[in-house]
């Protein structure tokens, strides 16, 4: 098929995509996560990305896991589980997305929970910043806002608080975990959009309402239809804004997407999910791409239906088309 993908507008030219797998489930309580990245490969993702999508691919063949960086003891911090171990491996993982961004080249990580996203977005927006001097967009697309301060959460687990760290809507002091989180590494909840909602906390309802943060729901997927809720969303961003793509794959419906740690009922069809990657490939903006939170141990339908939705989503967003 006809090369090359990505349009250059913000990246130095369309062929060449960084990877970064990354093996980690410490955001959360489930074990399994942190097999997604080998799952994702061997099922031929990177291989499709080289040979069908013409990519130049930068991957260093390797699923990280950082456990040479896990602390031996963690305990909670302002009630948050395993502080340290996100801490190092979200740091580890800016400087490692930072660097492919830096070099101007598309950057996709396959995660691991969405802890993660701490990481990645933090490393993409300091690049952005150092090599375009502009700040970033962020999709969100996910069934939950993950936007809980560690006070306001009840469960404890990081995955549900990155889109408040990286906000600036939490923070640590300095020589706490999250310390190392600085406003080079942050986005503006301003250009924050959320696309696929239906399981968010009492407290996030309060900060996404506060903060005037653009969100669509289920409900206005429904009312609208996923064509004119992208339109939207595009818009609310603008033509002329790189875009950070963090796709949690418990956005899609667990008829398509059953292995996830937490899944939710009445959620985006695959085509709906495809579509989304779809539209953001097409504005030529995108600078990276997470696909988080598939756990192929949770094996109800079997982990093959969900790790095929999380390489068609990859796929869309890069550049694939049906036609
Ligand atoms: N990345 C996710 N799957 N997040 C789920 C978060 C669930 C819940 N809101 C919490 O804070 O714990
Ligand atoms: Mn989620
Ligand atoms: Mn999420």
């Amino acid at each position: 098929m006809d090369a090359p993908t990505l349009q250059p507008k913000f990246l130095k030219n369309g062929t060449d995509l960084g990877i970064v797998a990354v093996g980690f489930s410490g955001g959360q309580c489930k074990a399994g996560v942190d097999a997604a990245p080998m799952a994702l490969i061997e099922s031929g993702l990177a291989d499709q990305l080289k040979d069908d999508l013409e990519y130049n691919i930068h991957f260093d063949n390797k699923v990280h896991s950082y456990t040479e960086l896990l602390p031996s003891s963690d305990p909670d911090h302002r009630g948050m589980k395993k502080p340290r171990a996100v801490s190092a491996v979200t740091q580890a993982l800016s400087q490692q997305v930072y660097d492919h961004a830096k070099e101007g080249r598309c950057v996709l990580t396959l995660g691991g929970d969405h802890s993660i996203a701490i990481g990645t977005i933090s490393g993409t927006a300091k690049a952005i910043r150092e090599r375009l001097g502009r700040d970033m967009a962020v999709i969100w697309v996910d069934a939950h806002a993950d936007i809980n301060t560690p006070e306001t959460s009840d469960s404890g687990n990081i995955h549900g608080m990155p889109v408040a760290f990286l906000t600036g809507l939490a923070s640590d002091k300095p020589d706490a975990p999250f310390g190392w989180l600085k406003d080079e590494h942050r986005v503006s909840v301003k250009k924050l959009v959320y696309i696929g909602l239906r399981d968010v906390d009492r407290g996030e309802k309060k900060i996404l309402r506060e903060h005037g943060i653009k969100a669509f729901s289920m409900h206005d997927i429904d009312r609208h239809g996923i064509g004119k809720v992208m339109d939207m969303a595009l818009g609310w961003i603008g033509s002329d804004t790189p875009i950070h793509l963090s796709f949690d794959i418990d956005a899609l419906d667990p008829r398509f997407a059953p292995s996830t740690g937490t899944a939710v009922r009445g959620g985006l069809t695959l085509r709906e999910g495809d579509f989304i990657a779809e539209c953001v490939h097409e504005t030529g903006s995108l600078v990276a791409l997470d696909l988080v939170e598939v756990n192929p141990s949770l094996e109800e339908a079997g982990a093959a239906e969900t790790v095929r939705s999380g390489v068609s989503i990859v796929r869309c967003a890069l550049g694939d088309t049906l036609l």
